[in-house]
C-alpha cells in the first residue's frame, strides 16, 4: 500500500507574506473552502494576533469539512511565561484545533536575531508547545533555519527539535528558511535526522530561493519526512515556498506516495491556481509546470507531428489529469501537422487538397517573419485559414481613413490633446462616410468604424474591447520600429477573441488588428 504523506497548506500565512499580495478576509475564505475541497490536510489561515485581517478572518473561520485549519504564531517571547504572553493568548483564543509555532534552531539567530541565551530557546520551545498540548491544541513546530543550523551546529539544531517532540509536537517541521539548501543536501540531512526521529513525526518547509523549493521537499520525503509544506501557485515570502500545485502531482504521480487525494480530484489543480490567480487579480503564469496554458502546448512540428500519432511522445502525463489541455500553436515552427490540427480544433474543415494546407503553412510562416504572431491570436489565425479557403465573406472594405490629432488649450486654459477620425466604408453598393472623436488615435478610428458598420451589422453593438498591447519589435529602428497590435475583444455574452496587426505605423498596426475584431465577430456571429 502507498505510504501516506501529508499535505499542509501555508498560501493564507507564508502566501501572505509574498511581496505584492494582500488578502483580503473574503480572499482567505474563498481559498480555504477550495483548498479544503480538494482535500489538503492542514489549512494555515494566518497568524491571529498580528493584524485586523487575520483576527477578523479567524473570529469568524470557514467550517471546513476535512482539512484541520490551523493558526500560526511564534513561541513565547524570551523572560516571559507562557501563561503570560500575549502573542501564544492570541493563538489559543483563536480557536484553531491546530497551531503552528515557528522557533529557532540555528545558534547564530538564538545569538544575533534573539539575543538571548540558547537554553532559553529550548525552553521557550517546549514550555510553548507543551502549553499549547495543555490545552487540547494539536502543535507543529516549525524549526526556523532548520538545514542552516544544522550544517553549524547539528547537536543544537536536533536539541531544539527534541525539545518540541518531548513537549508533545505532532509535527516537527524542518524548514530551509533562507531557501539556499540544495536537494543533496536535503537529502542528506533529512537520513541523519530520521535517524534521531520517527519520519512519520517529521516534516519539510522549503523556500525557492535557488529554484529548489519543490526538489527540496520531494527529496525530503524520499529521504523520510512524512509532512509537506507548500503554497498554491509558489507564493511566499521573497522567492516564495514550494509549489504545492507541482509537488502534489510528482508525489502521487511520480513517487506513487498517498496524499489523502483520490488521483481523479487531480483534476482540480488547475482550476484552484487560477482562482488564487484571479483573487490576486494576476493573469496565471503560462508556463506553470502542469497547469501552465504553454505545459501543454506543443509548436515545433515535429513534436506535433508526433503528438498526432501518440501524446506520449512529448507529454509526461496526459493533460487532463490535472485539469489541464493540450494546445497546438501555430508559428513560424509550424508544420503541416500544426495547422491541420490547429484548423481541427478551431473547427474549420480542412481542403482534401494538401497545396492548400501547404499554401496556409507558408503563409502563416511569411506573416509571422513580417512580425505577425499567431500564438496567441487564434481568431486572426482562423480568419487567415479560413480566407485563403474561400470561407469569409466581404464583409466590408475600408476605402480609405484619415486620423487627426491635435494638441491645444481648450477655452478653460487647460492642455488637451484631441483624436478624430474619417473613415470611408463600402458595404455591396453603399458608401458610407463617418467621423467620430476619441480619447486616442486607435479609439477614434474604432468608434468610426463602428458608426459606419452597426447600422448595417447590428450585432457588433456589443462587442468592447478588453485588452490593447502593443510590442515594438524592431527597437533598433527608433520611432521607424515595426510595431505589433494585440487587440482582445469581448461580447456580451462573454466570448472573447484576440487578433493581431503589425506595420511599421501604429494606427496601421492597430486598424489591422481592428478590422479582424470586426470581420471575426461578423463571421462568429453574423450581421
Ligand atoms: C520564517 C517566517 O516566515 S516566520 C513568519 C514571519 N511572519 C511575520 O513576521 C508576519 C507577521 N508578523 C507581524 O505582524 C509582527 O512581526 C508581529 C505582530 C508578529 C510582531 O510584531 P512586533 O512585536 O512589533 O515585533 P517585530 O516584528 O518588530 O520583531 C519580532 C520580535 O519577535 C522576536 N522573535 C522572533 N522570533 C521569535 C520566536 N521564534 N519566538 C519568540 N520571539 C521571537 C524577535 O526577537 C523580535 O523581538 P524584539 O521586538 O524584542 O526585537
Ligand atoms: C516557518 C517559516 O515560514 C520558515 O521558516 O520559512
Amino acid at each position: 500500500m502507498a505510504e501516506r504523506v501529508y499535505l499542509f497548506d501555508t498560501t493564507l500565512r507564508d502566501g501572505a507574506q509574498t511581496s505584492g499580495v494582500d488578502f483580503s478576509v473574503a480572499d482567505k475564505r474563498a481559498m480555504a473552502i477550495a483548498l479544503d475541497k480538494l482535500g489538503i490536510d492542514y489549512v494555515e489561515g494566518g497568524w491571529p494576533g498580528a493584524n485586523p485581517t487575520d483576527d477578523a478572518f479567524f473570529g469568524d473561520a470557514p467550517t471546513l469539512k476535512r482539512a484541520k485549519f490551523t493558526a500560526f504564531g511564534m513561541t513565547r517571547r524570551p523572560g516571559r511565561s507562557v501563561g503570560n504572553d500575549p502573542g501564544l493568548a492570541a493563538l489559543v483564543n483563536s480557536g484553531a484545533p491546530v497551531v503552528t509555532l515557528v522557533g529557532k534552531s540555528w545558534d547564530f539567530h538564538v545569538d544575533v536575531a534573539l539575543n538571548i541565551p540558547r537554553e532559553e530557546n529550548i525552553a521557550m520551545i517546549g514550555d510553548s508547545i507543551a502549553h499549547l498540548v495543555s490545552l487540547g491544541r494539536e502543535a507543529i513546530y516549525d524549526a526556523e533555519h532548520f538545514f542552516d543550523g544544522y550544517k553549524a551546529n547539528p547537536a543544537y539544531a536536533l536539541a531544539c527539535l527534541k525539545a518540541a517532540q518531548d513537549a508533545g509536537a505532532r509535527w516537527t517541521v524542518l524548514c530551509d528558511t533562507n531557501g539556499g539548501t540544495l536537494p543533496h543536501e536535503v537529502a542528506r540531512i533529512v537520513r541523519e535526522v530520521t535517524a534521531h526521529f520517527p519520519g512519520e513525526t517529521l516534516g519539510i518547509h522549503a523556500h525557492n530561493d535557488t529554484e529548489n523549493a519543490v526538489a527540496n521537499s520531494l527529496a525530503a520525503v524520499e529521504a523520510g519526512v512524512r509532512q509537506v509544506q507548500g503554497t498554491i501557485n509558489g507564493l511566499g515570502e521573497r522567492c516564495g515556498n514550494a509549489n504545492l500545485i507541482s509537488v502534489i502531482p510528482s508525489l502521487m504521480l511520480k513517487m506513487g506516495f498517498d496524499t489523502g487525494l483520490p488521483v481523479e480530484d487531480l483534476r482540480h489543480l488547475t482550476g484552484l491556481s487560477h482562482l488564487l490567480d484571479e483573487r490576486l487579480n494576476r493573469a496565471p503564469f503560462k508556463h506553470a509546470a502542469y497547469v501552465g496554458a504553454s505545459a501543454f502546448a506543443h509548436k515545433g512540428g515535429l513534436h506535433v507531428s508526433a503528438v498526432e500519432k501518440d501524446p506520449r511522445t512529448y507529454e509526461h502525463i496526459p493533460p487532463e489529469t490535472v485539469g489541464n489541455r493540450r494546445r497546438i500553436l501555430v508559428s513560424d515552427q509550424a508544420g503541416r501537422s500544426n495547422v491541420i490540427s490547429r484548423c481541427r480544433d478551431l473547427g474549420i474543415e480542412v481542403p482534401p487538397e494538401t497545396s492548400k494546407i501547404d499554401a496556409l503553412v507558408d503563409l502563416v510562416k511569411s506573416r509571422e517573419f513580417d512580425g505577425y504572431s499567431y500564438d496567441g491570436a487564434d481568431a486572426s489565425f482562423e480568419l487567415l485559414a479560413r480566407r485563403l479557403f474561400g470561407e469569409v465573406p466581404d464583409y466590408f472594405t475600408v476605402t480609405s481613413f484619415r486620423v487627426l490629432d491635435e494638441r491645444r488649450w481648450n477655452a478653460l486654459g487647460k492642455l488637451v490633446t484631441l483624436s478624430e477620425a474619417t473613415i470611408r466604408v463600402t458595404v455591396g453598393d453603399k458608401q458610407e462616410m463617418t467621423v467620430a472623436d476619441g480619447n486616442g488615435p486607435v479609439n477614434a478610428l474604432d468608434a468610426a468604424l463602428r458608426k459606419a458598420l452597426i447600422p448595417l451589422y447590428p450585432s457588433l453593438d456589443d462587442i468592447h474591447l478588453t485588452d490593447y498591447k502593443v510590442r515594438i519589435l524592431s527597437p533598433q529602428d527608433g520611432t521607424k520600429a515595426v510595431t505589433r497590435v494585440m487587440i482582445e475583444s469581448q461580447k456580451a455574452n462573454g466570448e472573447r477573441w484576440t487578433t493581431v496587426g503589425v506595420s511599421p505605423n501604429i494606427i496601421d498596426a492597430s486598424f489591422n488588428a481592428l478590422h479582424d475584431v470586426i470581420c471575426f465577430a461578423l463571421l462568429k456571429f453574423g450581421g
